[in-house]
This record gives structure tokens, sequence and C-alpha cells, in this order.
């Protein structure tokens, strides 16, 4: 684990970023396949499954992230995270609505009074690459329409390019925009190529005042594995004991199934423990999970599969 002693200063330079992130401690990528994979196959008591089921929703941030998304369809998302199942009021909520930041408005009014929180993706999602200038514009409009939480994505070019320095100098700008609200810094890890990357990317988030590191925007080839989630849970582990400081973790993209979504709540208890097992520290970005999940509650509840008209439509 790094020392605080070895952490860049304020003004630091490119060079001395590349020193310290290059001086972590090398992933063991098969050993941290092989534990990811381990702890995936780890099977949970039938009694803790109902308690599982009813986590994972309330930490999920539904997510709706298409060119042709409508205020309509927000306004059903806000419904359904709010109420999953209206003929159930012990059906948790989920944590948060996440919307490009043209839709947030439409999703604050939707929430008003239900404990769901607007979260909405900034920072030219999900490439990136836009000016610093057009990402604080984007960040300062969200956030001034009621967004709590900011989910940005990370310049994955200039991290590639060893630009350690751009990247950190973004994240702790569009932190100060903020405000109030939280950051969720998105490492694309799918993009970085290496495990030693992402610990990388990720100890560079942290320092430069993330509050939540997460993995994957949805939109690439590779999203959410239990591999970059562990080694995610592993870094906030260690720099909650270097620094004091809690940061959380959301595991994004390509997360369907109960089952996956209860792999990934096992990895959190065996890693970093009860802690982090709260919607307040970890989340689960996902668009189309919700629906499986309360099939498999209903299913744990009744004993049988609801029909086709059970769920609405993701
Ligand atoms: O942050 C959440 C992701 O964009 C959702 O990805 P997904 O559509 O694969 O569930």
């Amino acid at each position: 684990m790094p020392d605080t002693a070895t952490f860049p200063g304020p003004g630091a330079s490119n060079a001395a970023w590349r020193a310290f992130l290059h001086g972590l401690p090398g992933v063991d990528a098969v050993g941290l396949q092989e534990r990811a994979a381990r702890l995936g196959t780890r099977s949970i008591k039938e009694s803790a499954k109902g308690f599982a089921i009813d986590t994972a929703i309330s930490m999920i941030d539904l997510t709706t992230l298409e060119g042709a998304d409508t205020p309509g369809r927000v306004r059903a998302l806000c419904a359904k995270a709010a109420g999953p199942e209206p003929t159930d009021r012990s059906v948790p909520r989920a944590a948060a609505v996440c919307v490009y930041p043209d839709l947030v408005g439409t999703a604050v009014e939707a929430l008003r009074g239900t404990g769901v929180a607007v979260a909405s993706v900034a920072t030219a999602f999900p490439s990136g690459r836009a000016p610093l200038e057009a990402k604080l514009v984007d960040t300062r409009a969200a956030v001034a329409a009621g967004a709590a939480e900011i989910d940005m994505v990370i310049d994955r070019g200039a991290f590639l390019a060893g630009d350690y320095l751009a990247v950190f100098e973004e994240i702790a700008a569009i932190r100060e925009a903020c405000g109030d609200a939280h950051l969720k810094v998105i490492l694309e890890t799918g993009e970085l190529v290496t495990y030693d990357n992402i610990r990388r990317a990720c100890w560079l988030a942290m320092l430069a005042g993330a509050d939540f590191v997460k993995t994957s925007t949805g939109k690439v080839a590779v999203n959410a594995t239990p591999a970059n989630t562990l080694l995610l849970l592993l870094a906030v582990r260690d720099f909650l004991a270097a620094t004091g400081r809690q940061v959380g973790v959301k595991a994004a993209g390509g997360i369907r199934t109960s089952k996956d979504a209860v792999k990934y709540l096992v990895l959190v208890n065996e890693t970093v423990g009860p802690a982090w097992l709260t919607p307040r520290w970890f989340r689960l970005g996902a668009s189309s999970l919700l629906n499986d999940l309360l099939m498999q509650r209903h299913k744990l509840r009744t004993g049988s599969y609801s029909g086709p008209d059970y769920v609405t439509v993701d």
C-alpha cells in the first residue's frame, strides 16, 4: 500500500505523477482473475438471497443513455426507480436515475420527494473528448439543473499517452465544478489495456478528489467485470487505510442478471466488507438489470416466476 509521504503534492509535475503511479505495486493479473472467479462461484444461503436481491435493487443507478432518450422515457424510468413494483411497497427504491445532462430537469421533477437521486453523465460522455472548458460547462449545467451526482469519464487518450497531470487536473477541476454534488469518475477500464493502468487511473482519480470510482460507460466492448471491479475495491480499501477517506465503487455496464448482481455483492462483502455494502458506497450502473431482480424476488416469495405482464419493459 502506498504511503501518504509518497503522494505527489500540490503542483507536482507530470514526472512526479509518473514516478508515483509507476511505483505502485504491479497487479498479479492471474491472481486477480482467479480470486474474482473464485469469489464469483461462492454461493449464498437461500435465506440470504432475498436480502441480497433487495440490496442490489437499492444500489442500482437505473440508467438510460441513448441518443433517442425522450422526456417520456425518462419519466417512466423515474417512476420505476421510485417504485419498482407498484403493487408491492416492500420493494426498495433504486439509488439513482442516470441520464444525459439535458434530461436532468425532467428527472429532478419526476423524482422530487422520492429519495431517488438524479445522476448525470458529463464531460463529453462517453468519449471524454472535448476541451476542458466544454466539460466544465456540461458539468455546471447538470448540477444547476439539480443533479446530485455527476458521472465523469476520464480522458483515456491523455492517460494512455502518459499525460497523468492533465488527467489529474481535469478531474480536480470537475470535482470543484460539482460543488455539493458527488463525483463518480469513470475509468473506462475496458480501454486502459492493463490491470496496472487500471490501478494507476484509480489512484489518480481518488487523489484528485473522486467520491466514487466507476468501471465503465457501458458503451465499449468490455465493461464491468468481476476482476476490474475487484481491483477497484482493493484500491479504495488501501486508499481508506492510507488517507482515512472512504471512496465508493460503481460497477457499470453489461450487468443484466440477478446472478451477476449477487456476484458483485459477494465481491464487496468478501474484500472490503459491510462498510461498502450500502448504496452510499457501492452502486450497480445498469439499464436492464432491475427486471430480472424483480422476477427473482417474485420467484423467491411465491415459488414461481411471474407472467410476462408482471414487470414493465426496461
Ligand atoms: O452506467 C451505466 C451503464 O451505462 C449501463 O450500461 P448497460 O446498458 O450495459 O446496463
